[in-house]
C-alpha cells in the first residue's frame, strides 16, 4: 500500500467543500500505486453516492502540474477513458494539501488485470495508438524528467552503491544508449511514460480507464511501446510472450503504421525502455533519501518493484535481438 500522506476526516472534508460536490461519507487509503498518496472518497448529493479519487502528488513540483491537467482534459475530451480532473467552484482544478500539489479525479469503473490476457494487449496497443493520435499536433510541451539527463545524474550516483558487476553493466550500457540516441531519427510525440499494467483499468477485456499519467512527456513514441510491451508481454521476467506481443504492436500498427527507421530502432527501444526502470528501481533501493517526502511521513507505507528483473529482461533482449521485430 502506498498512503504517504495521512488525512483526517476534517482535512478531507475541508478539501471537498471547495468542490460543491456532496457531503463526505467515506474515505479510505488506495492499497496500489507506487508514487503518491491516493484516496477513495465517496461524496452523497441528491441521495445519490458517487466515488472520487483524492491524490497527493508526492514529488511532482507545482510547476509542472498544469501540464498533466491540460494533458489529460485533451485525451478525456477525445473520449478516451482518462479520468478529468473536477474543478472547484472557482475553476480551480490545482489545490495544496501538506505543502505539496493535489487534485480530485471521477473514479472510473474496472479493475487492474493481474495478467493482461492476448484480448487486453490487443486493447492497450490499440489504445497507445489513439493516445499518441489524440496528442500529436496539440502544442502542449514537457520535458521527459526521467530522459537521458536524468538517467546519467542517476548512474554517477548509483555507481558506488550498488554491486560492481552492476555498476559495470549500468555504465557500459549507459554509452551504448548515448551513442544510440546520438543518431536515431524516430517519430516523437506526447507520450505516457509509464504505461504499466497497474496503470489501466478494465471491466472484462474492455479498457474502462489509463491512469497515471505522471511520467508523461513528449519523447519517442517507440519508447513508450517498449516500455508497454515490457511489461504486459512478459511470459517471465525475462522472455517476451510472442502471441501478447504481436497482440498489441499489431493493434498499434492499424492506428499508427511504423516507420521504416523504427523497426530498426525497435530491439535497441525495447532494451532501453528497461535499463530506464531498472535504474529508476534501484534508486528506491539504493537512495532511500531520494523519496524524502515518503520517508518522514507518519506510517508511510511503500511498495517496491524488484529492479533485477528489469536488468534481466534488458540482457535477454540483448541477446534476442533478432527476434525482436515490429509488424509490417
Ligand atoms: N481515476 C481513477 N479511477 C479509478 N481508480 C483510480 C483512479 N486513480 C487512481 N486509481 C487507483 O489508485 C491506484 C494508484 O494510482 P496511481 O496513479 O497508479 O498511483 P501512483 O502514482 O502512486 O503509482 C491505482 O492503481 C487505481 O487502483
Ligand atoms: N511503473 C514503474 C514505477 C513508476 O516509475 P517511476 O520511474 O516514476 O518511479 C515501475 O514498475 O518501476
Amino acid at each position: 500500500m502506498s498512503v504517504y500522506t495521512h488525512l483526517s476526516q476534517a482535512e478531507v472534508e475541508h478539501f471537498i467543500s471547495k468542490y460543491s460536490l456532496g457531503e463526505l461519507v467515506h474515505y479510505e487509503g488506495i492499497a496500489a500505486g507506487v508514487e503518491n498518496t491516493n484516496y477513495f472518497v465517496d461524496l452523497k448529493s441528491n441521495g445519490n453516492i458517487t466515488r472520487y479519487v483524492l491524490t497527493i502528488f508526492e514529488y511532482l513540483p507545482h510547476n509542472v502540474m498544469p501540464f498533466f491537467v491540460s494533458l489529460t482534459d485533451l485525451l478525456a475530451d477525445k473520449n478516451l477513458p482518462i479520468p478529468k480532473s473536477l474543478r472547484d467552484a472557482s475553476g480551480q482544478a490545482l489545490h495544496d494539501l501538506h505543502g505539496k500539489p493535489s487534485l480530485l479525479q471521477v473514479c472510473l469503473a474496472g479493475k487492474h488485470s493481474p495478467i493482461p490476457t492476448n484480448e487486453q494487449c490487443h486493447a492497450i496497443g490499440e489504445m497507445l495508438g489513439k493516445i499518441h493520435q489524440a496528442v500529436s499536433g496539440s502544442s502542449l510541451k514537457q520535458e521527459n524528467q526521467r530522459g537521458m539527463a536524468w538517467i546519467v545524474t542517476q548512474i554517477e550516483r548509483l555507481t558506488p552503491l550498488v554491486s560492481s558487476n552492476d555498476a559495470e553493466l549500468l555504465n557500459k550500457q549507459l554509452k551504448r544508449f548515448q551513442q544510440f540516441f546520438d543518431t536515431v531519427n524516430i517519430p516523437q510525440g506526447i507520450i505516457h511514460g509509464d504505461l504499466f499494467h497497474d496503470n489501466a483499468l478494465f471491466t472484462g477485456d474492455c479498457i474502462t480507464g489509463i491512469i497515471d499519467f505522471y511520467n508523461a512527456c513528449y519523447d519517442y513514441w517507440l519508447y513508450d511501446i517498449a516500455v508497454t510491451v515490457n511489461d504486459w508481454c512478459r511470459q517471465d521476467s525475462l522472455v517476451l510472450d510472442e502471441v501478447k506481443t504481436i497482440s498489441l504492436l499489431r493493434a498499434y500498427h492499424d492506428v499508427r503504421s511504423f516507420t521504416d527507421e523504427e523497426r530498426m530502432a525497435w530491439p535497441v527501444i525495447l532494451q532501453f525502455a528497461a535499463f530506464r526502470f531498472w535504474v529508476s528501481r534501484l534508486i528506491t533501493f539504493a537512495h532511500p533519501e531520494e523519496d524524502s517526502s515518503h520517508s518522514t511521513a507518519d506510517n508511510a507505507v511503500v511498495i517496491n518493484k524488484n529492479p533485477d528483473e528489469m536488468r534481466d529482461l534488458m540482457l535477454s533482449h540483448c541477446d534476442n535481438a533478432h527476434l525482436l521485430v515490429l509488424p509490417s
